[in-house]
């Protein structure tokens, strides 16, 4: 399958390689404003291969994005330390128009895969510019903040980060949800597996793991100035759901009709993932607390989006 990857910075670049390393894809296209750039993160990339698996990566204009299945959109600005998701919205809603022009010029069918920021209403950004179906316009949404939070509660519980499953909903960002109510270890919650292991999950784990998840781009960002890593493998992972028709369970954003009573929205729930892009979403459990705050989160996201109209 063809990827392309538009924004050959430290996402786009982060994404390739995860894909090189993976094998999830036969070629992947970087473009980037900076055609330099593209050029040399495509050769750096392509020194991977003989490591991994066969992927022939290249870079070039829009034109070399025909026949592309799935394109990743990392293009823009990020976040300074200190400063919000929300506040890159307005550069990048800009740099959205133009790339998305530059995309469905060369490749109309190709799904699109949102990293940049605030990536819910970039999301939303890029559904409306593309009039493509909802369910193949998919942001990463919350794809790295759950890899946070079963990272987390599998380094707490003494487990595989693979045996969790927990998921954050709601934005990618400050309002986002951290599911405690639906998590699971192995087959039992998460609370259970706590007691079994007597590592129980006291008032204060349970907030020193949500301030972990929450805080954590803000952190890397004061430490390395950006983060790129674990959204490369996000991004890889997503692609490959769709390249194998995995119908995966991922935490990923679309407009989604209905949630928590807040109409079109682009957030994060568990969603099927196959080769059609999201074929369904599921209705987790939550406790009265979180079904608020993924209300507040959903508000707050509809009346952002609405302000770009
Ligand atoms: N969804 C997520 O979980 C995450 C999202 N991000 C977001 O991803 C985006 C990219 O971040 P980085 O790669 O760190 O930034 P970066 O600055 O390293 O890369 C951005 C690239 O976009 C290119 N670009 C800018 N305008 C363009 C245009 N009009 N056409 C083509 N290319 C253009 C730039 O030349 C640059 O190479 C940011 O919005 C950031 O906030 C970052 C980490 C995680
Ligand atoms: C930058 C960003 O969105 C993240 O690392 O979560």
């Amino acid at each position: 399958m063809k990827v392309g990857i538009v924004g050959a910075g430290m996402v786009g670049s982060a994404a390739g390689y995860a894909l090189a390393l993976r094998g999830g894809a036969s070629e992947i296209v970087l473009v980037d404003r900076s055609a330099a750039l593209a050029t040399a993160q495509a050769e750096d990339i392509a020194h991977a291969v003989p490591f991994a698996h066969p992927c022939q990566v290249r870079s070039g204009g829009y034109e070399r994005l025909e026949g592309a299945a799935i394109v990743i959109l990392a293009a823009g600005v990020a976040q300074k330390p200190g400063e919000s998701r929300l506040s890159l919205l307005s550069r990048n809603a800009e740099v959205f128009a133009q790339v998305i022009e530059g995309v469905q010029r060369a490749a109309p069918k190709a799904m699109l895969l949102v990293a940049s920021n605030p990536v819910d209403v970039m999301t939303e950004v890029a559904l409306r510019a593309s009039g493509l179906p909802a369910g193949q316009v998919i942001g990463s949404g919350t794809i790295l903040d759950t890899a946070r939070f079963r990272w987390l509660l599998g380094d707490h519980l003494g487990i595989a980060a693979q045996s969790v499953h927990a998921y954050v909903l709601g934005e990618h960002g400050d309002s986002e949800v951290l599911g405690w109510a639906s998590a699971r270890a192995g087959a039992i919650t998460v609370g259970e597996f706590a007691e079994q292991v007597h590592a129980p999950i006291t008032e204060e784990v349970r907030a020193r793991i949500d301030e972990a998840v929450r805080r954590a781009a803000y952190r890397i960002i004061e430490g390395k100035g950006a983060t790129w890593y674990g959204i490369g493998a996000g991004l890889a992972r997503i692609v490959q759901a769709v390249r194998d028709d995995q119908r995966a369970v991922l935490s990923v954003s679309v407009v989604t009709p209905e949630v928590e009573g807040v109409r079109d929205v682009a957030l994060s729930l568990p969603r099927v993932v196959g080769a059609s892009g999201v074929v369904a979403t599921l209705a987790p459990d939550l406790d009265p607390s979180e079904a608020a705050a993924l209300r507040a989160s959903a508000e707050m996201l509809k009346e952002t989006a609405l302000g770009i109209r």
